[in-house]
């Protein structure tokens, strides 16, 4: 696995870097020079590409950039440096003193040899576009020091690279991070950021690379690590492969794989039904290999169960006794999917976590499970402390989106999207247990350590996946031959981000293929399955 960084960690590893008596300005030497490699690598089959377009912003970032230009230049490419703003630059008259920045000993090195560059100036955009023609552009903006929504300045300046770039059809290459991606959230303003095609990460790996809006600007990323940091303990790590499953017991019956309990798919009176939720939760569960199946749903829909999934069982969700009975033998609860928001509901939902916990049985809340657990967190602390009480020693798992932690943490959606990476942390810290915050870059908070999903494409953004994601869940934990991590949630979480990027792959035999348009959350259990068997073979 890939080990991610936050911007405070990197800072971090380079200051424990020249505290060792490594000179900083070589370091930003040799980062500049590595790029200038991974660029002409990045162009060996068109080996007559020798025309650069290099935007330098005024902090470390753009110093890195200053360089990669001078080394082009060097190597006989032709370089244009485009310079964010004037307010920038040295005069060249004074001398070089020892206060001298990183940034600015780079820009001197660059105008000593070559003075030679263009202010930009958004008035002043058409008069420069005649000097902006190149086959590579390299946006050395902003690295991670970008930690806001970006000035007029910076956001005229990322626009006319991004307008440029498309112009004249150069490959993009962003040194560091992307500029107007926000390295420690991911977060892009507004969409304006660089849409690289390369992304040369030095030092470390950002997190904010991997998650939310970064993923559309990113591109293919190479990481340049400059010095060893193998000491450093990463913020998180990158999910990107499953862990395989061992072989099954001969010797064994559908009791050896567990009891999934599905409680959802209600009807409220005078509302629309939500038993698909219940179906697709119990299908996936199945799909994910649970020995027994029920499914705790509005009668009204046992039918449609039992016409989809045969293999399950039903029971009425609003019979009390016979719920509380069946949990009592499952392995796993997974509760919320469809559960309605009424009062009945939540009285349910208290009931059966209480159930769960006094029988000392595994938990996913989901969905309507996590609109009653954010409620009752005001109504009923006394609840909320026993379920993270019960969940520092029990298996207990919460599957929010950004619209659902915010209620959980009692706060608006835009501070959940802010920083992701903070909000599961909190949301772990109020309620305990393992979270998996969804979304592009799904994060997941198991065992104290974090993780952040590389699999699963923009296909999965349709009604019902959620579901499937918990039946998935359900389905693994019920299973106690498999080991910790082939139960674990990150394995769940990639399983149905494999699933989803199976499905709209394009060189995948056509029956299977569905594009990200349209693809449906049934059409998940099957490909589930398959995901499983490619697993363990
Ligand atoms: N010597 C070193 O420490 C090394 C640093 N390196 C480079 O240095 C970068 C970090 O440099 P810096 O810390 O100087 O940061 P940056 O160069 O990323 O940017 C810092 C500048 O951007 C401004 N800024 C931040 N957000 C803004 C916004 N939204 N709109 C407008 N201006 C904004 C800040 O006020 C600051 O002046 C790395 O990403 C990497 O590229 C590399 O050269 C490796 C070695």
């Amino acid at each position: 696995m890939i080990a991610l960084y936050n911007t405070e960690q990197v800072y971090q590893i380079e200051k424990a870097w020249f505290a060792q008596g490594h000179d900083s300005f070589a370091l930003m030497q040799q980062a500049a020079w590595q790029c200038v490699q991974r660029i002409i690598h990045a162009v060996q089959q068109k080996p007559q590409t020798k025309r650069a377009c290099v935007w330098v912003g005024h902090g470390n970032n753009g110093g890195d950039g200053w360089l990669i230009s001078h080394y082009l230049q060097k190597l006989g490419w032709q370089v244009t440096t485009v310079v964010m703003s004037a307010d920038s630059l040295l005069d060249m008259d004074d001398m070089l003193d020892a206060s001298d920045s990183d940034a600015h000993k780079a820009q001197r090195i660059a105008r000593q040899h070559r003075d030679n560059f263009h202010v930009f100036q958004q008035e002043a955009r058409d008069a420069l576009a005649v000097h902006l023609a190149a086959d590579v552009y390299v946006d050395a903006l902003f690295g991670i020091g970008f930690d806001r929504a970006p000035t007029a300045q910076a956001a005229h300046t990322i626009g006319a690279f991004n307008h440029y770039a498309a112009q004249h059809q150069a490959l993009k290459v962003a040194i560091d991070v992307p500029s107007g991606v926000v390295a420690q959230t991911g977060q892009v303003f507004d969409g304006v950021a660089i849409r690289a095609d390369i992304t040369l990460c030095l030092v470390a790996r950002k997190q904010g690379l991997h998650t939310k809006d970064a993923l559309d600007y990113i591109g293919r990323v190479t990481d340049i690590p400059l010095v060893p940091h193998s000491d450093s303990v990463p913020n998180a790590w990158l999910l990107s492969q499953a862990y395989p499953f061992a072989a099954r017991q001969n010797n064994s019956h559908k009791g050896s794989y567990g009891h999934v309990l599905i409680v959802g798919g209600n009807r409220i009176d005078g509302s629309q039904g939500m038993g698909g939720a219940a179906i697709l939760a119990a299908s996936s569960a199945m799909a994910a290999g649970a020995g027994k199946i029920t499914v705790a749903c509005h009668d009204a829909f046992h039918g449609a169960v039992l016409t989809s999934l045969p293999d399950a069982m039903t029971l009425d969700v609003h019979d009390t006794q016979g719920v509380r009975g069946l949990i009592q033998s499952a392995q796993v609860v997974a509760i919320g999917m469809g559960l309605g928001r009424d009062a009945t509901a939540e009285h349910l939902f208290q009931a059966y976590v209480q159930t769960a916990m006094e029988h000392q049985v595994a938990l996913i809340i989901d969905a309507d499970g996590l609109y009653h657990l954010a409620t009752l967190d005001k109504k009923a602390p006394d609840f909320v402390q026993a379920l993270k009480a019960y969940a520092q020693r029990h298996s207990v798992r919460f599957t929010p989106h950004s619209g659902e932690a915010a209620r959980l943490l009692h706060t608006e959606v835009a501070s959940i999207e802010q920083n992701r990476f903070a909000a599961i942390r909190k949301c772990a810290q109020h309620y305990g247990g393992d979270w998996l915050l969804k979304g592009a870059g799904s994060l997941v908070l198991e065992e104290d350590v974090l993780y952040v999903c590389a699999v699963g494409n923009a296909g999965l953004a349709s009604a019902g996946m959620g579901d499937v994601l918990s039946g998935v869940n359900a389905g693994l934990m019920a299973q106690q031959d498999l080991d910790t991590d082939q139960r674990s949630l990150r394995q769940a979480v990639l399983l149905h981000g494999m699933a989803g990027d199976t499905l709209t792959q394009t060189d995948i035999p056509a029956t299977w293929r569905i594009g990200q348009r349209g693809l449906q959350a049934q059409d998940m259990p099957a490909v589930i399955r398959h995901e499983m068997t490619t697993l363990s073979e």
